[in-house]
């Protein structure tokens, strides 16, 4: 784990919620993207080394959507930024962390990811990200 590689947000309403933090960091966000596969539309704030990504749901049945009709809008996941995203997977396995997908799946802002389960790292969804060549 280099660094941590962004924080993400769940929220409602990804317009309102960009405004709001422009309004509190100071800076707009630099991209929006659409994940389909994760049923989600992101938005990204640089702030220093690391990133703010918030989140919206894109249809009900998507990670987002569960977790909004379950909890509230806030804090989702974590994400560390990894070299090699394969060796880590084998490394946090054999560490009894439990995988999401062992395969990294594509995600937003040119990244390889991976997901562990809360349950296996103290209740914090926990992401890993490696850039795409
Ligand atoms: C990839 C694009 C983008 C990027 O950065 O590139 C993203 O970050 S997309 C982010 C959205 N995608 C994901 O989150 C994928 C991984 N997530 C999952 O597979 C599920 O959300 C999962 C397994 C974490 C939860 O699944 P589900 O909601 O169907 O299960 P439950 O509601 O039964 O939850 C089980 C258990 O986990 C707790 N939980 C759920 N979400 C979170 C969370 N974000 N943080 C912490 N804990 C969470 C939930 O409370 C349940 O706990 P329990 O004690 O059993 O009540
Ligand atoms: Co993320």
């Amino acid at each position: 784990m280099r660094k941590i590689e962004h924080l993400g947000v769940a929220v409602s309403d990804l317009q309102k919620s960009n405004e709001l933090f422009r309004k509190l960091l100071g800076k707009a966000h630099y991209k929006e993207e659409t994940v389909e596969g994760e049923g989600v539309k992101t938005s990204f704030f640089q702030i220093g080394e690391t990133k703010i990504e918030l989140l919206e749901a894109t249809k009900e049945d998507s990670p987002i959507g569960k977790f909004l009709s379950k909890k509230s809008e806030g804090i989702h996941h974590i994400a560390f930024d990894v070299e090699d995203i394969e060796s880590e997977v084998r490394r946090l396995k054999d560490a009894g962390f439990e995988i999401l997908n062992e395969v990294p799946k594509i995600g937003a802002d040119n990244k390889l990811v991976v997901f562990l389960h809360p349950k296996s790292t103290n209740g914090v969804l926990v992401e890993l990200c490696q850039e795409r060549v």
